[in-house]
């Protein structure tokens, strides 16, 4: 019992903890996940929006910063060059004179090198020819733009002019320099560059700084990194702190569901072991408490007296019903005895006066019976009148009521019955009994008396009556029917005062 028990309470314990997990989950975490997730794509594409932004913004700042620095190198080599000119009078005169001094090592000196966003820098010819670059510019076309072979102003020189190669940043770069266009943006080789030039009036020279965006972009993509890593960090920080919540919530949730189920599991263990040692019958090995248990004692008791007492009063019930007919019927022929005789009569006989309908009885005696209990024993007389009285209830109506009168005397009531039918049912009796044959005895004959009530209520006067008939019956003979009708009184002193009788017959 127990064993199911713990196995059910496993069974509610983790489908509590089911239920925890899951609401928590629905109501808490997976909204809280989506807003989280909703920032941090908000977060990303902001960096990425604002990045572009800022580049876009860095971008033109640095092209015009680098146009105007053109500008302006370019008129400080040009007023560098008025001023040699104006000093040495003619700028042919700078070719010729054999002091070292040449195009190159002019074009050299005034070479800007040390540009921002690591630009690179070189100076054309008015024919286009490349007189000095920078090492910056060499780094940015990754080769050698001149080499070291120049040669000085005295003599033609000829040039290794590597810009003229065929390669995808060359061919950009002559084309730029062949147009008139002041400055540019292009990609090349998945880089992007920005180039500008400027033309040197004096000589017709040309000065031109190329620079790798990268350069311009660098610290915004070092932002953006940045951010982005930011970011990352977040997403890392949510995932850990995800999978450690959901391992804490299984567990605290596991907590939470055994918390719930724990009193009610030691409450069914506890009443668990009460019933399995009330079913030992043997000493609880916990507190017992006496009170209750003498409280259950006298519950049961009570209960079984209740049950005693219920079938006491039916017992009851049924020995007073006993009782009742007992005290009402005549032991020997079971017949109602002279109690419930006069009972009924009493009732019949109010019936009668209100009713206003005739009220009969028979009283029937049993001729020369003390001749039956001499000659056969009283046993044998008892038995005649047992099989009498079986023979009389069945000949009587059902409305008529029979009973022992006393000895060998029975009473019939016949309720709403004339003396004239009650007669004739009086002379059906006699018949009946006269030609009856009795064990041991034979023939047995009987003589009866009739009187009838129709409006004097006295149960006397009419039982005096039909025992006046009866003795009439008995003086006639005996095994006959006579009746004895109601005199008024007037009539009664009439036939006095003329016959001198007391009684009169009919
Ligand atoms: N066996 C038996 N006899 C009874 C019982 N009650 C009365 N008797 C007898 O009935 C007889 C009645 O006798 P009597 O009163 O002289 O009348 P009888 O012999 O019937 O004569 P008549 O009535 O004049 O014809 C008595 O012998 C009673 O003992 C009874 O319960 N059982």
């Amino acid at each position: 019992m127990i064993t199911s028990f713990e196995n059910q309470n496993n069974s509610s314990q983790k489908s509590l903890k089911s239920v925890i997990y899951r609401e928590f989950l629905r109501k808490a975490m997976i909204p809280i996940l989506f807003v989280e997730v909703a920032l941090i794509a908000f977060y990303f594409i902001s960096v990425n929006y604002m990045t572009d932004k800022t580049m876009d913004v860095m971008s033109q700042t640095a092209n015009q910063s680098l146009v105007n620095l053109s500008v302006n190198e370019t008129r400080y080599i040009n007023n560098k060059l008025k001023h040699i000119t104006r000093s040495m009078n003619t700028f042919q005169k700078l070719h010729q004179a054999k002091t070292g001094f040449t195009y190159d090592t002019f074009a050299q000196e005034t070479l800007p090198v040390d540009l921002p966003w690591g630009s690179g820098a070189l100076i054309l010819d008015s024919a286009g020819e490349v007189l000095v670059s920078s090492n910056a510019l060499d780094g940015l076309v990754d080769k050698n733009v001149i080499g070291s072979d120049y040669i000085d102003v005295r003599q033609p020189y000829t040039k290794h002019d590597y810009l003229r190669g065929t390669e995808p940043l060359d061919l950009v770069i002559q084309d730029f320099i062949a147009g008139q266009l002041r400055s540019k943006e292009f990609q090349s080789l998945n880089e992007q560059y920005f180039i500008t030039q400027s033309i040197i009036d004096e000589s017709g020279w040309r000065l031109v700084i190329l620079t790798d965006m990268k350069s311009i972009y660098a610290p915004i993509y070092e932002q953006k990194t940045e951010s982005k890593n930011l970011g990352y960090l977040v997403i890392l920080l949510i995932i850990n702190f995800y999978v450690a919540f959901f391992i804490y919530l299984m567990v605290a949730s596991k907590r939470f569901a055994r918390r719930i189920t724990q009193p009610i599991e030691t409450m069914t263990k506890f009443i668990s072991q009460i019933n399995q040692q009330r079913a030992e019958e043997s000493p609880p090995s916990y507190v017992k408490i006496r009170e209750l248990d003498t409280l259950i004692d006298l519950n049961v008791e009570l209960q079984e007296a209740k049950q005693k007492y219920v079938e006491l009063n039916v017992e009851m019930s049924h020995k007073n019903d006993e009782l009742k007919r007992l005290s009402v019927t005549d032991p020997l022929t079971q017949a109602y005895n002279r109690l419930k005789l006069d009972e009924v009569l009493s009732k019949e006989l109010e019936r009668s006066v209100r009713d206003k309908k005739p009220l009969s009885i028979i009283l029937l005696d049993i001729d020369k019976f003390k001749h039956v209990n001499d000659t056969y024993g009283h046993q044998v007389g008892d038995s005649v009148l047992v099989a009498l009285t079986q023979a009389l209830l069945k000949n009587i109506q059902s409305t008529d009521v029979l009973g022992r009168w006393g000895g060998e005397e029975f009473l019939i009531i016949l309720p709403n019955t004339s003396l004239e039918n009650a007669v004739v049912q009086a002379e059906k009796l006699r018949l009946l009994i006269e030609f009856m044959c009795f064990d041991t005895v034979g023939k047995v004959t009987a003589s009866l008396g009739v009187s009838c009530s129709v409006d004097d209520g006295t149960e006397c006067s009419l039982i005096e009556r039909a025992d006046k008939a009866l003795y009439k019956a008995k003086e006639a003979g005996r095994n006959c029917v006579k009746r004895q009708e109601r005199v008024s009184p007037l009539k009664l002193k009439l036939v006095n005062i003329f016959d001198g009788r007391s009684t009169l017959e009919s």
